[in-house]
């Protein structure tokens, strides 16, 4: 007999277990299938590990400042790479297990096994057939390896099992350097590995502006090879693999793909829905309900490829969890841009990226921080902030960085685009000294020079000393 619940939701990663807290606040009589692994991907071998295997490595790389501070000894220090992924991976543990709290008292409820749709309102698990009045779908996704690389066993490593290996090899590729590929090169050649990195695109970190590329690549450079501009190939020698890419080739032991991530949408059922499926076989989805089509069926999180971070799958996840128990689906604003890269100098793009702006009605202005105070007092003079504001409202647009302390400084423009606040009400707001925001009230100085000045009385336009140490 087949039984019939309010909801089920397939998947219990970020956004399924957001779903899944709106919808046990209106109803009980709720399913959640999880394939494989319990414990998200962000907890298990995502954002967590990666930064915690980051944080070891930025340590030990700070060790390279020292004698400029005046402390001796740097040049004794070592480190431990099996005792560092120890670390990576007890801490990574309790993180894991924090996660499964959400889930542990559903008892039969929770189900592990593949889902499979049959239809708009029928899953399929384990040979086992379930009516859902309302399905979420929250499926995630997967890194992207080519088959024939697959082939090459444990030599060729993905973020789902680097974190496993009890040590590094002292030679590594890393391909493909989005945000992903340039986090890991850089802390893995910060824990001493010889990494020689690739890319087929000239921008990397999901950066699209090129001024801002220019410094990132400068200085990811000065710390590992990097080869753009061309695909690489793999193969097989004796002790590791071979990777050629243009007039580039590098012997390493292991490689880390890092060529993006594919939506766990393949083999799920979709076609059943009988909705239009694009060529990736994506149904379309509006975003701001998460709805397909009029169908009782909602698709969040990174199975839906809108935008794969960890804040806007649980977003995801709360929006369709709330319009899957309400008579009527409700519309959701989505929240500003933002994306950022975890490498030192950090990289960040906020609002409007530089690509999607329209040049004809914009302006921009740029800060370097090679001689900004606070910066030079911490060795961190290194980065670049590009600003874009609105010509015609003076309202600030948007942000790319890479730059000293980019997470706080991008979160500080999320907020100032969230609220729609123009370029001088920015330099209104107090700033303190000495601080790298100040490096960023002068990006912001360089806006409202090209705008027309407010009436009333204010300090926005009050220009830089142009004196490193006071400001
Ligand atoms: C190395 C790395 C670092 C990252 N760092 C950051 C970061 O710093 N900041 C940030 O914002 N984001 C980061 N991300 C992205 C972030 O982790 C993801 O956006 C987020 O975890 C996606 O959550 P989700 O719920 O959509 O998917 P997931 O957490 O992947 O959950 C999906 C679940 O569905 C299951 N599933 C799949 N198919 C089926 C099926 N047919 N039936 C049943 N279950 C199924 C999967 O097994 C999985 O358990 C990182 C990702 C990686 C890989
Ligand atoms: N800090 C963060 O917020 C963070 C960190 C890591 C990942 N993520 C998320 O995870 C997702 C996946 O990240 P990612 O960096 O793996 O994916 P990505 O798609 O952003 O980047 C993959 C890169 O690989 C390159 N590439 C593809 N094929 C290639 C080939 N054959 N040879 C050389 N280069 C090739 C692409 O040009 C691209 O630059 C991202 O969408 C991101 O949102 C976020």
């Amino acid at each position: 007999m087949t039984e019939t619940v309010d909801v089920v939701i397939i998947g219990a990663g970020s956004a399924g277990l957001a779903a899944l807290s709106e919808v046990k606040k209106r109803t009980q009589n709720v399913i959640i299938i999880n394939d494989g692994a319990w414990g998200t991907t962000c907890a298990r071998v995502g954002c967590m590990p990666s930064k915690l295997l980051i944080e070891a490595a930025n340590a030990f790389h700070h060790r390279g400042t020292f004698e400029e501070f005046g402390i001796q000894g740097a040049d004794q220090l070592t480190v431990d790479r099996s005792a560092v992924l120890r670390r990576v991976r007890r801490l990574r543990d309790d993180f894991v297990a924090s996660t499964l709290k959400a889930t542990d008292r559903l008892g039969e409820r929770a189900i592990t096994g593949r889902a499979r749709l049959l239809g708009p309102n029928r899953v399929q698990v384990n040979g086992r057939e379930i009516v859902a009045r309302q399905i979420i779908i929250a499926t995630g996704s997967r890194p992207a390896v080519p088959a024939p690389w697959r082939a090459l066993g444990a030599r060729v490593q993905t973020t789902d099992t680097l974190f496993e290996q009890t040590t590094l090899p002292d030679r590594m590729a890393v391909v493909g350097l989005g945000p992903l590929g340039v986090e890991l090169a850089q802390a893995i050649s910060r824990l001493g590995v010889n990494v020689a990195a690739f890319g087929r695109n000239p921008l990397v970190a999901g950066l699209t502006d090129p001024d801002v590329n220019t410094v990132a690549l400068k200085s990811l450079s000065r710390e590992f090879a990097i080869h753009l501009g061309a695909d690489a190939e793999l193969t097989a020698t004796a002790n590791g693999v071979r990777v050629s890419a243009g007039a580039h080739t590098v012997d390493v032991d292991q490689v880390l793909v890092a060529l993006g991530r594919r939506p766990n949408i393949d083999d799920l059922g979709l076609e059943t829905l009988g909705v239009a499926l694009n060529d990736k076989g994506m149904p379309k989805i509006d975003r701001t309900t998460l709805q397909i089509a009029d169908l009782p069926i909602f698709l969040a999180g990174d199975a839906n490829a809108e935008r794969p971070l960890l804040h806007e799958a649980a977003d995801d996840g709360h929006i369709a969890g709330i319009n899957v128990t309400q008579p009527t689906v409700t519309c959701y604003a989505r929240r500003t841009s933002l994306a950022i890269v975890f490498a030192e100098p950090g990289m960040a793009m906020v609002g409007s990226s530089f690509s999607a702006l329209d040049t004809t009605s914009c302006i921009t202005s740029a800060v370097d921080f090679s001689h900004q105070g606070r910066a030079l007092a911490g060795q961190r003079n290194t980065g670049l902030i590009r600003l874009y504001a609105s010509a015609q409202s003076g309202r600030l647009l948007g942000a790319e960085m890479c730059a000293p302390a980019a997470e706080h400084m991008a979160h500080l423009l999320a907020l100032a685009i969230d609220q729609a606040l123009t370029v001088h009400d920015m330099l209104r707001m107090p700033f303190y000294h000495p601080v790298l925001e100040e490096g960023l009230r002068n990006a912001l100085r360089g806006l409202a020079k090209q705008l027309p000045t407010t009436a009333g009385f204010d300090l926005a336009h009050c220009e830089s000393l142009h004196i490193e140490a006071l400001e």
